[in-house]
């Protein structure tokens, strides 16, 4: 299985403070990751250095094989933002046409949609269980219906990589479960290597196959299962103390 990012000794400031020391990881094709880690442990900003938003001041990352800098991301890596999911009630558009703007430079809610771009818009509302509400305006759905079509929009380019930031805030809990069970299909089904930013280190430990523990630098990186099977105080000593209340199986 190839790399699809390599992170290699990456040290990130802003201003003077620095929220990222020596952090190196790589994210091998195939895997649902778990990254976890407490507020302001930096998950983010390597999301943001991942995607290329940020500039790489120390270190280097390579993604599909190519230096950050001279990688042009023609769909490989797709990313449903953590603040995907507050459209207001009269926000304009259906559910299709929000999934239509995944499809970036070829089709778009802006312009007439052919037979097959709809076709590939049907097939991701399909694959998230959306089709019925495909006409519904989008801030008539539930803040749960709303991240499904968001994953849609993410997926109908076919990526390779799917970073989600914290996708369950604002899912109600009974559908935190099927959700996962939604990213899971797409791993297996699909193949697409998962990201998952998440807080919740005790329901993200069920459901992903790699886990990633950030705090400033790389705490833990390897089975869920293993760091499951760590005592309070294994893991506080790996992780740091705020990180010992864990909750376990929802
Ligand atoms: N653009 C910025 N300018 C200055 N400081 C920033 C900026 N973005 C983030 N920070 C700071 O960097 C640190 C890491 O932030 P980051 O958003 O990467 O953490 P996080 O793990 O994603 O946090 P959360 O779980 O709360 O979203 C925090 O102290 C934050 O305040």
């Amino acid at each position: 299985m190839s790399h699809l990012i390599e992170v290699n000794n990456v040290t990130h400031r802003y201003d003077h403070h620095k929220v990222l020391e020596d952090v190196s990881f790589t994210i091998t094709e195939g895997d649902f990751v778990g990254l976890v880690g407490p507020n302001g442990s930096g998950k983010t900003t390597i999301i943001k250095l991942m995607l290329g938003l940020e500039k790489v001041q120390k270190g280097s990352i390579t993604a599909f094989n190519k230096p950050i800098e001279k990688f042009h991301n023609k769909g490989h890596i797709s990313f449903v933002s953590q603040k995907a999911n507050s459209f207001s009630r009269d926000f304009p558009a259906t559910a299709k046409e929000v999934v239509s703007m995944g499809l970036t430079t070829k089709a778009s809610v802006w312009r007439p949609t052919t037979k097959k771009y709809e076709y590939l818009i049907f097939e991701a509302l399909d694959r998230v269980n959306m089709l019925k509400y495909a006409n519904h305006n989008i801030g008539d759905l539930s803040g749960g219906q709303q991240q499904r079509i968001f994953i849609a929009r993410a997926i109908v380019n076919n990526p390779k990589l799917l970073i989600l930031d914290e996708p369950t805030v604002g899912v109600d809990t009974e559908n935190v479960e099927q959700f996962y069970q939604l990213l899971s299909q797409l791993n297996r089904e699909l193949g697409i290597t998962l990201i998952l930013v998440s807080h919740d280190i005790g329901t993200i430990t069920t459901h992903v196959n790699d886990l990633l523990c950030l705090n400033k630098s790389v705490h833990y990186h390897g089975n869920p299962n293993d760091f499951e099977n760590m005592t309070d105080e294994q893991r506080s000593i790996i992780y740091g103390h705020t990180m010992n209340t864990i909750t376990h199986h929802h």
